[in-house]
C-alpha cells in the first residue's frame, strides 16, 4: 500500500484525459459473451481490476471463483455458475463477504439452483452446484437493495427452458444499470419486456454481435468535478456519447448546476467553467457511484446541498456515508443525516495546509477527493485503490499541465 501526495494546483489547461473504459458494461458483455454460442468481437474492454477479474475467471475457469472486492463480478457470476450447471465456490474479500447476496441467493434458489452457504448466511463465501431443473419461472424480488441481482438474473434468463418474469417489489434503486443490462441483451438479440414492475424473459437464444465498449461515466465524474473546484480549467473527455447505457451520464446535468458546461464533440465531452446558479438538491437513487464527487464538490466550491437517495452506499466497497462524514470532517464540512432519507452537505467552512485523506478500501474514496488538490496539498494512504474501477487514475492526474 503506498501513499501519493498532491501538491496544490487551481488551474488545468488544456488537457485531455483517455478515460477508461465502463467496467459495467464490460463485465455485462462477458458474462453475455459467455452465454452465447458462437463468435462475439468484443472492443475496449475495461482495464479495471473488477473485469479483470471476471475475464480471468471465465477464462481460466477454477473451482473457485474468488471475486475479489468485485460485487457484480459476485453476483453475475453467482447466476452464471448456477445456470451454467457448474459446481463453484464463490468467495472473495473480507468485505466482499460483508456484502448481502441472499436476495439473489433466494430467487436463484427458487428458480431451482443449489446453493448453500459456506459461511454467515445470506453472505459469501457460497457453494453453487448448478441449476438441475427449472422449478419456477416467476419471480418476486425486492428492487430496493442492489440492483446488480436483478441484473444477474435477468442476463441468464433467456438459457432458462421456461424463460423467467420477475417482479420487481418495493422502490427500484439503480434502475438504470437494470437498463443497461436490458440494453445490451437486445444488442445481443434478447427481447423482454418491461411492463410496470414485471420484466418477462422469454426463452431464446443470445445472438453473436459486435460491441464496442463506452468509456466510463462513473470514472468521468472525477474530472467534472476537479473543474468545478479550479479556478480556471479545460478539459477534453475521451470515448463518451451523448446517448449512453450508462446512467452515471447524468453528471452532466448535475455538474451544470455546479459550473460545469459539456459540449460534446465526435472525440468526447468537453468541460469548460461557468457559473453556479441556485440552490441545488440532489437524488442519487439512479446513480449511487456519484454521491461521493458531487459531496467532495459541493464542499469545495461552498454549495450546500441536500441529498436524497444515499441508501445503498452503506453496502457498498465501505460504508460510504460513514466514510464521507469522517474524511469530509477534514476539511471541516458535514454530511448530515435528515430525520427523513435526505442528508445536508454543509460546505467547508476553512481548510486546513494539508489533508490526508484515508480510503478505506474504497477507490471512489480516493478519486472524489482528488480535487481537493485545488485548495490545499492532499495526501492519500492508499495509492492503489483505485485500481478497481480505474488503475491509470494517477497517471491521468499526471497528464494535468
Ligand atoms: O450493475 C452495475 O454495474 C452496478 C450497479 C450499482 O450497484 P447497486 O445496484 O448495488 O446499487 C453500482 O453501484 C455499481 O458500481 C455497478
Ligand atoms: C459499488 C461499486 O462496485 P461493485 O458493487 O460492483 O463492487 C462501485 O464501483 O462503486
Amino acid at each position: 500500500m503506498s501513499q501519493i501526495l498532491l501538491p496544490r494546483k487551481t488551474s488545468f489547461p488544456n488537457t485531455t484525459i483517455p478515460l477508461p473504459s465502463s467496467k459495467s458494461e464490460s463485465n455485462r458483455v462477458l458474462v453475455i459473451d459467455s452465454l452465447t454460442e458462437g463468435q462475439n468481437n468484443i472492443e475496449n474492454l475495461a482495464e479495471a481490476r473488477d473485469t479483470q477479474t471476471m475475464i480471468r475467471l471465465l477464462k481460466n475457469d477454477p473451482a473457485i471463483y474468488d471475486v475479489l472486492d468485485a460485487g457484480t463480478t459476485m453476483r453475475f457470476l453467482t447466476a452464471y455458475a448456477a445456470v451454467t450447471n457448474k459446481q463453484k465456490v464463490m468467495s472473495g474479500t473480507d468485505r466482499m463477504c460483508e456484502r448481502p447476496i441472499g436476495i439473489l441467493v433466494d430467487a436463484l434458489r427458487e428458480i431451482g439452483a443449489d446453493i448453500h452457504y459456506l459461511g454467515v448466511e445470506g453472505y459469501p463465501p457460497l457453494a453453487v452446484n448448478g441449476l438441475p431443473e427449472q422449478k419456477s419461472s416467476k419471480i418476486r424480488i425486492r428492487g430496493d437493495v442492489s440492483s446488480q441481482y436483478i441484473s444477474a438474473l435477468l442476463m441468464i434468463a433467456p438459457l432458462l427452458t421456461r424463460g423467467l418474469s420477475l417482479e420487481l417489489t418495493g422502490k427500484i434503486g439503480s434502475r438504470t444499470y437494470i437498463e443497461m443490462t436490458l440494453q445490451l441483451m437486445l444488442r445481443f438479440g434478447i427481447r423482454c419486456v418491461w411492463e410496470d414492475n414485471v420484466i418477462h424473459v422469454p426463452s431464446q437464444p443470445y445472438r453473436p454481435t459486435s460491441y464496442k465498449v463506452e468509456s466510463d461515466w462513473s470514472g468521468a465524474s472525477y474530472w467534472f468535478s476537479l473543474v468545478a473546484c479550479a479556478e480556471e480549467a479545460e478539459i477534453l473527455l475521451t470515448g463518451l456519447k451523448k446517448d449512453s447505457l450508462q446512467g452515471d451520464a447524468e453528471i452532466v446535468h448535475i455538474m451544470d448546476k455546479l459550473g460545469v458546461e459539456s459540449r460534446f464533440s465526435d472525440n468526447g465531452v468537453h468541460l469548460f467553467k461557468k457559473s453556479v446558479s441556485g440552490l441545488p438538491s440532489f437524488d442519487f437513487t439512479h446513480c449511487p457511484d456519484l454521491a461521493q464527487t458531487v459531496a467532495v464538490t459541493c464542499a469545495i466550491i461552498g454549495q450546500k446541498t441536500i441529498f436524497t437517495g444515499l441508501e445503498s452506499l452503506r453496502i457498498k466497497e465501505t460504508d460510504r456515508i460513514y466514510a464521507l462524514q469522517q474524511e469530509l470532517a477534514k476539511i471541516n464540512a458535514r454530511l448530515d443525516e435528515g430525520t427523513d432519507d435526505s442528508f445536508t452537505l454543509i460546505p467547508t467552512a476553512d481548510i486546513p495546509d494539508q489533508v490526508n485523506i484515508h480510503t478505506y478500501d474504497d477507490h471512489r474514496m480516493a478519486m472524489a477527493f482528488m480535487p481537493l488538490m485545488t485548495k490545499t496539498n492532499v495526501a492519500f494512504d492508499d495509492a492503489e485503490v483505485v485500481n478497481k474501477s480505474y488503475p491509470s487514475f494517477w497517471k491521468h492526474v499526471a497528464l494535468l499541465k
